[in-house]
């Protein structure tokens, strides 16, 4: 039985991979990745950009492994092409290598701190993913690392008794982002784990990442086009358009060195919130 191997390098590989979702509505099958090859070496970080529509979810949600989740209209299909993670062909995943993978490759779905479970509190939201997995488990060692979490991102010990609902968005993302660490995983994908925070929390959020790959040699996928994590995190980047690779390359070059259109007026725009003096240092 295949197991994902914690020792492959790259940790996520895709060749030539097309994906698609199913016809519906009335409407035909659309593709949404067309050839698309990329690999995150072990302890490295992916930075995904592109404009709203260009594939980003999709690919990153495939590559986590959660290719089946939410209705049967937004099932991820393989079009052709390979594609693993942690050594596991991703195509036609039995249940139960999709449950050995994905606790190993934690999974932030865009706007996930909207999505958190109503009724918990947030201790029991941080503990949902491992009480789903394991069903005696001790929660006292985890303390501290809940307590260190919540410093870092400036969230004080007692919101862990308040509910989703009684928290403003920002802390909701920050708690969502907390919750992806709790199992401890050797890939970590983030989709604009930022996108809504406010600017002085943004940094909080970055921190935390940091933290945490300082602390696991984790490898990251982060969708972001937040300058901020960009400069502190990423690695290499992707530029998709329309479900293609349009640009690739070192996060430090590929901006000044691209004949690409797109990949010029992403550029200017990241520019415009101060890639300059990112890319001067
Ligand atoms: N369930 C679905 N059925 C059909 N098409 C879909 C479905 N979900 C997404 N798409 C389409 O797939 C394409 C890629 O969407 P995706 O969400 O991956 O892009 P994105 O780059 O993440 O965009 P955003 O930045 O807005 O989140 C878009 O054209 C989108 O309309």
């Amino acid at each position: 039985m295949a197991h994902p191997n914690l020792e492959a390098d790259p940790v996520l590989y895709t060749s030539d991979l097309s994906l698609r979702y199913p016809a519906h509505a009335g409407g035909r099958a659309f593709q949404a990745i067309e050839g698309v090859s990329v690999e995150v070496p072990r302890g490295g970080v992916l930075a995904v950009l592109g404009e709203s529509g260009s594939g980003k979810s999709t690919l990153t949600r495939y590559l986590a492994g959660r290719s089946t989740e939410g209705d049967k209209n937004a099932k991820i299909k393989s079009a052709g092409g390979d594609a693993r993670a942690l050594d596991l062909p991703l195509e036609r995943l039995s249940r139960r290598n999709r449950a050995r993978l994905t606790a190993y490759i934690g999974h932030l779905a865009q706007d996930a701190g909207a999505t958190l479970t109503p009724e918990l509190n947030v201790g029991d939201v941080l503990f949902e993913p491992i009480v789903e997995r394991v069903r005696n488990f001790d929660r006292e060692p985890l303390g501290e690392v809940i307590a260190e979490m919540m410093d870092i991102v400036a969230l004080p010990l007692a919101k862990l008794q308040e509910y989703p609902f009684e928290l403003s968005k920002g802390q909701r993302q920050r708690v969502a982002v907390m919750r992806s660490l709790m199992l401890d995983p050797c890939v970590l994908i983030v989709d604009e784990p930022t996108l809504g925070v406010d600017a002085n929390n943004r940094p909080k959020i970055v921190e935390l990442l940091k933290w945490y790959r300082e602390r696991t040699g984790a490898a990251m996928v982060l969708v972001s086009h937040d300058i901020g994590m960009l400069e502190a995190l990423a690695e290499e980047v992707v530029v998709l358009q329309q479900g293609r690779v349009v640009g690739r390359g070192e996060i430090n070059t590929i901006f000044r060195n691209t004949e690409h259109d797109y990949v010029k007026r992403l550029a200017d725009a990241l520019r415009s919130t101060a890639y300059d003096e990112i890319a001067e240092e």
